[in-house]
């Protein structure tokens, strides 16, 4: 089976992973069966289902219409009706091993010999599951983040005896599903994203157990120093703190003291009232940002580190899949490989090794792979290598956050790829793009474009997750902005959906902007009680009106294409449909105009805005005169006389 033959799916369970999992496939065009085991259950899954649809139409975020969706979805109580025509079957029952053995034996019997049989268990063993079939090679984890509909990870999980083929297919029917599917290649316990949370919650646990810091100081520390989206206790009272107490009990790890007192208490979180915080009588959390002043950050993360290091080195998966999957699943500012890689692996691994000394516990010895890492000098970034190779001077720099190509005819198109975050520039991706710009060689461009991944975004902006534990001497943004406005070649913003913040200033930074009708354009920044710091107040107030620039600025909403053209903010305004044309049209003229006298109009017009008009025009003369001199002018003119298209080699 592969993923071309897969049509029909069945999704067994209509609660809140079922359903959610329907409406996934179905939206991605896939005829679904929903089955549970009463009627009513089904039913309530089926108006969720519409009730979801609906919403997302009204936000515009799907074009289909929910009735289409929902005409592809059938719903079925008898199983082995529901599984008879199914090609992938995605289980997603109550998680209990028993439970869950018995659907797969009735899947075995009842479902197509050759139809793949997927679990959604976030926490059970695969090899378990499949060893109630017949085939265990046909049987995948799939593990899907709650709510399917909004999260974009799944985790392709081998069992013991998973085919590849299998696990292959179920990897391609999440990519057509539109969602980010990553490996794991062996059936550990939490898979990568639990195995990897996991010690968040327990060091914070063991900290505040050892009188080291408080609960409120450990979450304020992690979200405004981190950027993590919630602190360890706050996450543990959201998600119950009797769950990880029962997965460390059933790992056979030891309990830190403050969970075995909330779990006696029975103060499990959010779902009882109360937890570290008290949600009943109390306003939930109550740290505020400075409360994580002098918190030992790193003492977590070394322990998130030394997790992820365990599962690369035991090849579960690789540090990219790692990344992604706590970047997507968890919502993790950055991926723990990428973050310890910038932070320097001896320190991670320094600091483990000073704790395994002190304490003796086993939580903190280093993982095989961390010590190799250091220990050959593949230390992170710094050293060109650790997690991620960074193109030392004998490889080719893997970059993380932008996605880049450069065509025979010198267009080097640069896409940001930060989907999960609608394509929010952090350091990274800006360090990325200058470090692209810079090390391509510039005889070999001819055009720049730059446009964003996940069809909602060109950039939402800076990413203000970073703003975390950033110092007011760091506010240094500029050289990333400038890096681009003074890129000696053409560069153009390809606008598809919203345009804010740093990324209306990356976008006015180019020298022209292209936008489909429904993108969106503006300076946020006053509402988080910021000025736009990336040249956007400056470069609007050159390019449009006075009026029209403050009002940008200060009133921070957003305005649509059509105005924006209409002011003079980008070029054109086009069509969704159109759009890829107009685009290439621009592009074309850039890539085979005259090199040399591109870079000189876009240097004397850059240049000359700031100048008087006779400064401006003796800039302007002198380019003129060097380009008298070119090869490229004798070429326009010869190929002016010769009625036919000029072929400029930029000599
Ligand atoms: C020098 C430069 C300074 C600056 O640029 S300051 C930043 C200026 N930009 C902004 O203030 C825009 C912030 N974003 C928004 O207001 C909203 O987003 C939108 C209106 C653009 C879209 O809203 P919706 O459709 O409801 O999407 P969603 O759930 O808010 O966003 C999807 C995910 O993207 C993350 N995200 C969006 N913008 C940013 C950002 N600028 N920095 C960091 N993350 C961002 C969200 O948090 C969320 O993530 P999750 O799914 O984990 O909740």
């Amino acid at each position: 089976m592969d993923i071309d033959d897969i049509q029909h799916v069945t999704v067994l369970g209509a609660g809140s992973m079922g359903h959610g999992i329907t409406e996934v496939t179905a939206l991605a065009g896939y005829d679904v069966v929903m089955r549970d085991i009463e009627q009513e259950i089904v039913d309530d899954g089926y108006e969720s289902i519409r009730w979801s649809l609906d919403k997302l139409a009204e936000k515009g975020l799907v074009e289909q219409a929910p009735d289409d969706v929902m005409g592809r979805i059938t719903t079925a109580v008898d199983l082995e009706e529901a599984v008879a025509d199914a090609d992938l079957v995605i289980e997603a029952a109550p998680e209990q091993m028993s439970i869950k053995k018995d659907v797969f034996g009735d899947l075995a019997e009842y479902a197509p010999a050759d139809a793949i049989l997927a679990s959604n268990t976030s926490s059970l063993s695969i090899t378990e599951i499949a060893s109630a079939t017949d085939d265990p090679s046909r049987v995948v984890g799939m593990h899907y983040f709650n709510p399917p509909v909004k999260m974009d990870l799944v985790e392709v999980i081998y069992g013991t005896e998973t085919a590849d083929e299998t696990a292959e297919a179920a990897y391609a029917f999440v990519e057509s599903c539109e969602k980010t599917p990553i490996f794991v290649r062996k059936d550990v316990n939490g898979f990568v994203v639990n195995s990897v949370l996991g010690p968040f919650g327990d060091e914070a646990a063991w900290m505040v157990s050892d009188g080291e810091a408080t609960v409120e100081q450990a979450d304020a520390a992690m979200v405004h120093q981190r950027g993590y989206p919630m602190g360890p206790f706050e996450l543990s009272d959201l998600t119950g703190i009797d769950i990880g107490y029962h997965v460390r009990k059933e790992a056979g790890k030891p309990i830190p003291p403050i969970v075995q007192e909330k779990v006696d208490a029975e103060e499990l979180g959010q779902k009882t009232g109360t937890g570290y915080y008290d949600y009943e009588d109390g306003e939930g959390t109550t740290y505020e940002p400075g409360d994580g002043e002098g918190f030992d950050t790193l003492r977590i993360e070394a322990r998130m580190v030394n997790e992820a290091a365990k599962l690369v080195g035991n090849d579960v998966a690789t540090a990219e899949a790692i990344d992604t999957g706590m970047r997507l699943g968890a919502g993790f500012p950055e991926g723990p490989c990428r973050r310890a890689d910038k932070e320097g692996l001896d320190s991670v691994l320094d600091k483990l090794r000073t704790l395994h000394e002190e304490t003796g516990a086993d939580r903190y010895e280093p993982a095989d792979y961390l010590v190799d890492l250091v220990e050959s000098g593949k230390t992170g970034q710094d050293a060109g290598e650790g997690f991620y190779s960074y193109g030392g001077s004998d490889g080719e720099r893997e970059y993380h956050t932008i996605q880049h190509s450069l065509s025979e005819d010198g267009l080097l198109e640069i896409t940001l790829d930060r989907p999960e975050r609608l394509n929010a520039l952090n350091g990274d991706l800006m360090e990325e793009v200058m470090h692209l710009l810079d090390t391509t060689p510039t005889d070999d461009v001819r055009a720049v474009t730059f446009e964003g991944t996940g069809g909602r975004a060109f950039s939402a902006g800076a990413d203000i997750t970073g703003f975390a534990g950033i110092e007011p001497h760091e506010k240094g943004v500029t050289e990333f902005f400038e890096t681009v406005a003074n890129y000696p070649k053409p560069t153009l913003a390809k606008i598809d959906g919203y345009c804010l913040g740093g990324g209306n200033e990356l976008a006015l930074a180019c020298d022209l902007r292209i936008a489909t009708e429904d993108s969106e354009f503006g300076f946020p920044e006053i509402n988080l009680g910021l000025i736009p710091g990336g040249g956007g107040t400056q470069r609007a107030i050159r390019m449009l009106s006075d009026a029209r620039a403050k009002e940008l600025v200060f009133r921070g909403h957003r305005i649509d294409a059509e105005l924006a053209e209409e002011w003079g903010l980008i070029n054109r305004a086009v069509d969704d449909d159109e759009f890829d044309d107009v685009v290439a049209e621009y592009v074309d003229d850039l890539v085979t105009g005259p090199p040399i006298a591109l870079e000189k109009a876009k240097r004397v017009m850059n240049a000359g805005r700031d100048q008087d008009l006779s400064a401006g025009l003796e800039l302007e003369a002198q380019a003129f005169g060097l380009l008298l001199g070119t090869e490229d002018m004798q070429e326009g003119a010869a190929a002016f006389m010769e009625d036919r298209e000029a072929e400029f080699e930029g000599r």
